[in-house]
Order: C-alpha cells, then structure tokens, then sequence
C-alpha cells in the first residue's frame, strides 16, 4: 500500500512545502535535557568539522539567530589524541557532548591509510550512537530524474566493517574483519521498527547479503526475524543488497512506505545512492546519529575540500540536520520555520541555489535568501 505523494512544482511553490524530517520520534534515544532554567536556552554542543565545516556551520548559526532558536552553542574541539595506540578525542569535547546530550557536527575529515582513525567513527563508538537515520526526499524546484524520491533508511553505525579490525597476514596479504553482533544489530533493528512505528510507515526492508555473508549477515536478518514478532503491525521483508539498488534505481517510490535497515558500510552507499536519486547533491542529505541518551546531528556529505574556503558549499543538508535535531528536542516549530524557509528558497530561484543545483548562490547569499525567507 503506497501513501499518495504530491510532488511539489514551482508553479505552486507557495503551497508548504514536503518536509524531509518527521515530528514523531520514537521513544527510544528520547531526548532528556533541559534548558537552562536562567536563559530559557538549550545548549548544544558544535563541532565544526574540517573543509567546508566551518562555511555550513555559519550558516546554522546566523539562521538560528535570526529565527530566534533557544539555542546555545558551545564549541566543541575534536582534534585527536592519542592515547595508548588508541583515537581519542578530547575530554572536554567528551565532557560537553555527556553533559548536553545532543550535538550538531559538520564533517570530519579521515586521512587516507595513515595517521588517526576516522573522528566520525570514534564519535559514534564514544557515545554509542548505534542508528544513524538518514533519510533522503525530493525537494522543490530542482529538477532530478525523480520528482517522487522519500526514503529513510538507518544504518548501524558502531561495527560491521567500520570496526577497524584490519591486521597483514603476510606481506600483501590483509585481513579486515566485519564484526557484527547480536546486541548491536538488536538495537538498530528495533529502532528502525520502532522509527516505522512513529512515522506511521507499514514495511521495515532488512538489506543483507547473508547468501555470501551467511554468518554476519545472517545474524542481522535472524535478529530482524525475532522482532519482527513483536510489532506485528509492521510488515517485515528481507532484501538482498544487489536486489535493494536495482529496485531503488528502477523504482525509488516503491519505498515511500518502508523504512529500510541495513549493516554498516551497505548503508553507508546506499545513503549516498538514495542522495543521488533525490536531490542529485550530496548539499541536501541529513543526518541524524541516535544513542540511547546522546545523539548527534550531521550531514551525509564529508568535507569536500575541492570546494572548501570558496563559499560554494550549500549548507542545506546541514541545515536540515539540525532541524532533525530540533525536531529531536521538541523544539518543532523552530524546525518548521526553518525547513520550510531553506526549501522555499531553493525553490525559488536559480539565483538563490548553489552551484551543486546548478544554481549562482555562495554559501553565505544563500544563507542571506534563507534569513529573508523567515
Ligand atoms: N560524516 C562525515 O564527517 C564524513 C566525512 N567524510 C570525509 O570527508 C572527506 C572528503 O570525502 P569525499 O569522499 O570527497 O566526500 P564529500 O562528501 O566530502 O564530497 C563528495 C562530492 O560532493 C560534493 N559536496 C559534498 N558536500 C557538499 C556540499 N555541502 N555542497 C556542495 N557540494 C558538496 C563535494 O564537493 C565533492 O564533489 C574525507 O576525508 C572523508 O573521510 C566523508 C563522508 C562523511
Ligand atoms: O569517517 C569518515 O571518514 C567517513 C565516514 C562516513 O563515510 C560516514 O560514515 O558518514
């Protein structure tokens, strides 16, 4: 059973606009904090990131300030340490995150095959962000070759390949190991039921590929299997990986009521593919990073450093994490206002898109049309 999709022209731009970010949230990973008794604020913890971060990350907070968010930041340095072989990032930074609960990050960037291990990794393990749910929906006013794109997908986020348990054999001979365990496919795999419960979509799709990985990902589809008998209003089907992106690219509107499951590094491209198919920009996806206290709010996209220090990058997808996010805190209206604004005005004009969409704007135009649109 499909929900009927409007899709949004820019002849009648003026109606609202589809909203890529749902106000249900599921009770699992509830957000507890509370504003400061004194201010009537929230403070929120910021990572910047590295490359464009810092240009996407002034954007958030000019448009927080001229939207009046209950919002204070509280910087937050990642550069990393280490400490017995191990990455760690600062503890301040691990200090600020426990104590708010919640973070909005701009991307961190890895370097390749030397140096520390991936900061985004090591947020996640550190926090046990276990879900990461990136949704991914058609926007109005830029013309893609779907019009219809609305997925959601959740990925597990602490283990599969990202384990980093990679060791020589022997000389030219490596070994890398996709640990997954029974814990933490649970706990993804209930909250992506739990997520479709909330957002009233009837399927969770487990995406696997446990006729070659037949231990690891056949543990997650078991794992699925078991729960699926605890919500049996949902409707649980198993997909496998190959057979998922055939389908997605042939037919991505046959997903508008599924929300789709998968380990690690499969939805990790998906992610990116399901961008592609929506939006055609990496500049659009957000992001969000669940843990049963803490949870932080990112972009899909990394660093991009071809564009990073030009005032090209488009904040949108950072943006839109951080409506997430105030979705997350119950602060809906706030989101409303600005999601509604950052869709109005790239549907408006070409003048007001960023190159990504083919359009002139620079980071900080765009920023300007968002706070006008207000
Ligand atoms: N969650 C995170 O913090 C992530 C970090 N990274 C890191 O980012 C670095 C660069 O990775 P890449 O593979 O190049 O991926 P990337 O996402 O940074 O860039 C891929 C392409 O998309 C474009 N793009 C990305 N974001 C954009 C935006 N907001 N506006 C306009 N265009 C945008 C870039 O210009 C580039 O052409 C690496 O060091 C990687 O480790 C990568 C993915 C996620
Ligand atoms: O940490 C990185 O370098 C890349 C991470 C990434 O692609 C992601 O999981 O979002």
């Amino acid at each position: 059973m499909l929900r009927a999709l409007r899709t949004p022209t820019l002849r009648n731009s003026s109606m609202r606009l589809m909203s890529t970010t749902a106000h249900p949230q599921p009770s699992i990973g509830r957000f507890t904090g509370k504003p400061d008794p004194n201010t009537g604020k929230f403070t929120v913890s910021f990572i910047e990131g590295d490359g464009i971060g810092p240009e996407i990350s002034q954007a958030v907070k000019s448009i927080f300030k001229a939207a009046d968010v209950p919002v204070q930041w509280e910087t937050c340095d990642v550069t990393p340490l280490f400490i017995n072989g191990l990455t760690t990032i600062p503890d301040k930074a691990v200090q600020s995150i426990n104590k708010n609960l919640v973070a909005l990050k701009g991307p961190l960037a890895t370097p390749i095959g030397k140096g520390h291990r991936s900061l985004n990794l090591t947020l996640r393990k550190t926090f046990g962000l276990f879900a990461n749910v990136r949704p991914a929906k058609s926007v109005a006013g830029f013309k893609t070759t779907y019009s219809d794109v609305d997925l959601v997908l959740i990925r597990e986020n602490t283990e599969g390949e990202y384990s980093g348990i990679e060791h020589v054999v022997t000389p030219g001979v490596v070994q890398s190991i996709k640990l997954i365990t029974r814990d933490a496919s649970e706990r993804v795999i209930r909250y992506a039921f739990e997520y479709a419960r909330a957002i009233g979509r009837p399927r969770v799709v487990v995406v696997h590929k446990s006729t070659i990985q037949r231990l690891s990902d056949g543990l997650f589809v078991n794992v699925a299997r078991e729960l699926a008998k605890e919500y049996p209003d949902i409707i649980m089907e198993e997909q496998l990986l190959d057979n998922k992106v055939l389908n997605v690219v042939q037919n991505p509107a046959s997903y508008t009521d599924a929300v789709s499951v998968c380990p690690n590094l499969y939805g990790d491209i998906l992610s990116d593919l399901n961008s592609g198919l929506s939006a055609g920009s990496l500049g659009l996806t957000p992001s969000a990073n669940i843990g049963n206290k803490i949870s932080i709010f990112e972009a899909v996209h990394g660093s991009a450093p071809d564009i990073a220090g030009k005032n090209m990058a488009n904040p949108t997808a950072l943006l839109l994490s951080s409506c997430m996010m105030l979705n997350h805190m119950g602060l809906n209206q706030h989101a409303d206002k600005i999601q509604d604004a950052v869709l109005s005005t790239i549907a408006s004009s070409p003048e007001n898109r960023t190159g990504d969409l083919g359009g002139s704007a620079t980071t900080s135009s765009f920023t300007d049309a968002v706070i006008s649109k207000l």
